[in-house]
């Protein structure tokens, strides 16, 4: 499985504003999208390309357009804020979602919404998500997509911590992750450490659910 860790001056910046406490809710989403453009950028960096004649205003060239245009998943609510920004860098995607919300004991995820092709089979399925904990929220997801044919899965994150890295490389999933950070580890609540909080939260508000 491939883990691309991207370092970058302004991706370590956007971290930081994520990270630290006393940013608010507006400029946590802010640097959230700023974040997801700088990681899909890197991200889509092998994607494949299919070439096309045009013509500049001075002569002939080639063009090229992208070969199989991408599924974005956002991972709901905290991907949410990560959708707008992936798909104006992939104006040609089409979106699909998931619903995912951790049981706070168990930390088990529990799936509250599903809205995907029927048919992922030949398909380039890029999943967001800021936060890969237990890494159970993502594999429940990726395992929803692969049972679609789908097996060439991209995750994008703000923070993974190693506990997620060492489950989905057992999983088998074909996916690789691209991240801005892989933390310490995580908390007794299985929060990431050093982390950022909740990124649901930190972008929506914290409310009782049910
Ligand atoms: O790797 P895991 O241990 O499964 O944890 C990660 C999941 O937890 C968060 O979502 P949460 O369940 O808090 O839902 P939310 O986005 O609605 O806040 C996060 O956005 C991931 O989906
Ligand atoms: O640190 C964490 C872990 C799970 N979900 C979050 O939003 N943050
Ligand atoms: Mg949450």
């Amino acid at each position: 499985m491939d883990v691309r860790i991207v370092e970058h001056p302004l991706v370590a910046t956007r971290l930081t504003a994520m990270r630290d406490e006393t940013t608010d809710s507006a400029n946590f989403r802010s640097a959230l999208h700023e974040l997801t453009s700088l990681l899909v950028y890197e991200a889509t960096r092998d994607i494949e390309l299919s070439a096309y004649d045009i013509r500049t205003p001075v002569t002939s060239t080639s063009g090229y357009t992208l070969a199989n245009p991408p599924l974005l998943v956002p991972v709901l609510r905290a991907g949410l804020g990560m959708a707008e920004s992936a798909h104006n860098l992939l104006p040609e995607a089409t979106m699909g979602f998931v619903g995912l919300a951790r049981d706070e004991a168990t930390h088990e995820p529990r799936v509250y919404m599903e809205s995907l092709p029927a048919d992922l089979a030949g398909r380039h399925v890029i999943v967001l998500d800021p936060m890969v904990a237990t890494g159970g929220s993502l594999v429940r997801c990726c395992e929803m997509i692969a049972a679609r044919g789908c097996d060439n899965i991209s995750v994008v994150c703000a923070l993974a911590a190693p506990p997620a890295i060492e489950r989905l490389r057992n999983s088998g999933l074909p996916l690789t992750i691209t991240t801005a950070s892989i933390d310490d580890g995580l908390n007794d609540d299985a929060f990431i450490v050093p982390g950022l909080g909740d990124a649901g939260d930190r972008q929506f508000g914290a409310y009782r659910r049910y």
